[in-house]
C-alpha cells in the first residue's frame, strides 16, 4: 500500500497550474507573462540598454519566461510505503543538486542538500526526497528559510524519528557582485528528532553526509 499526499496539500504557499487557469499560477495568482516582459524592457530601458537593438528583440520575452520557470514548481506526489522490515538505521540522499533564487537580489543561489531521516512506521519514495528540495526551492528564498521548509515538510509526512537537512550552496550575489567572494559557500542545517537530540545520531548523518562541523 502506499500514501500519497499532494505536495499543494502541505505547502500554502504552493506553486501550482490550476484548472481554471492553464497558465502559470505562484501562489494562487496567475503569472502574466506579458506584463513580465514589458517589466523587463522598462528594467533594460532604466539601466540604460537599447531595447530596439535587434539583439535584445525577444530578450524581456526570455526573461519573463526564465524568471517563471524558476519561481513555478509543478505538484507532486510524496509517496511513503509502510516499514515493513523494520528498517530503523538512516536513510541519506547525499549530494542532490538545487538552485533556487535569492529574494535580495533575483540572482541564483545554487549547491547541493544532503537529505536524511531515521524512519519509523512509514519509508519515503527516494526520488521524493529530491523533489521536496525542488518544490521548495522554486520561488524567493533565503538558503535558512528553504533548509527549514525541506525538512519540516518531510517531518510533517514521514512522522521519522529524526530528519536532518544540510545545504551547502554558493551564492552569486555574493560571488558575481558585491563582496566577489568567489568560491565562498554558505552551509545551513536544520536537524529534527533524534538528530536534534541525540549527538551519536546527529555525528552519524555528518559523518555519511561528508559535511564538515
Ligand atoms: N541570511 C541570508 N542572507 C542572504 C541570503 N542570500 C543573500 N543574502 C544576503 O542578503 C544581504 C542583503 O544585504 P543588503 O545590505 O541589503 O544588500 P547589498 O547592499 O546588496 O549587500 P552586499 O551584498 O553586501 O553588497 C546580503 O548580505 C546578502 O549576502 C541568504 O540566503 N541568507
Ligand atoms: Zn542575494
Amino acid at each position: 500500500m502506499t500514501s500519497t499526499t499532494w505536495i499543494d496539500e502541505i505547502d500554502p504557499n504552493r506553486a501550482l497550474r490550476s484548472p481554471s487557469h492553464p497558465g502559470l499560477v505562484r501562489d494562487g495568482v496567475p503569472v502574466d507573462l506579458d506584463a513580465a516582459a514589458d517589466a523587463v524592457r522598462s528594467l533594460l530601458v532604466a539601466l540604460g540598454q537599447d531595447v530596439h537593438s535587434v539583439h535584445l528583440q525577444d530578450t524581456p520575452r526570455r526573461v519573463a519566461a526564465a524568471y517563471a520557470e524558476l519561481l513555478t514548481s509543478e505538484p507532486f506526489t510524496l509517496t511513503t510505503f509502510p516499514n515493513d522490515g523494520r528498517y530503523d538505521e538512516l536513510v541519506l540522499v547525499r549530494e542532490i543538486p538545487f538552485r533556487s533564487l535569492c529574494e535580495h537580489h533575483l540572482l541564483p543561489f545554487h549547491g547541493v542538500a544532503h537529505i536524511g531521516y531515521l524512519p519509523d512506521e512509514r519509508i519515503v519514495g527516494l526520488s521524493k526526497l529530491a523533489r521536496v528540495a525542488e518544490h521548495f526551492a522554486r520561488g524567493l528564498q533565503v538558503q535558512e528559510r528553504l533548509t527549514q521548509q525541506i525538512a519540516n515538510c518531510l517531518q510533517e509526512n514521514l512522522r521519522a524519528k529524526g530528519v536532518a537537512v544540510v545545504l551547502e550552496a554558493e551564492h552569486l550575489c555574493m560571488s558575481l557582485r558585491g563582496v566577489r567572494a568567489h568560491g565562498a559557500h554558505t552551509v545551513t542545517s536544520t536537524l529534527l528528532g533524534l538528530h536534534r537530540e541525540h549527538p551519536a545520531t546527529r555525528q552519524e548523518f555528518f559523518t555519511l553526509a561528508r559535511v564538515r562541523h
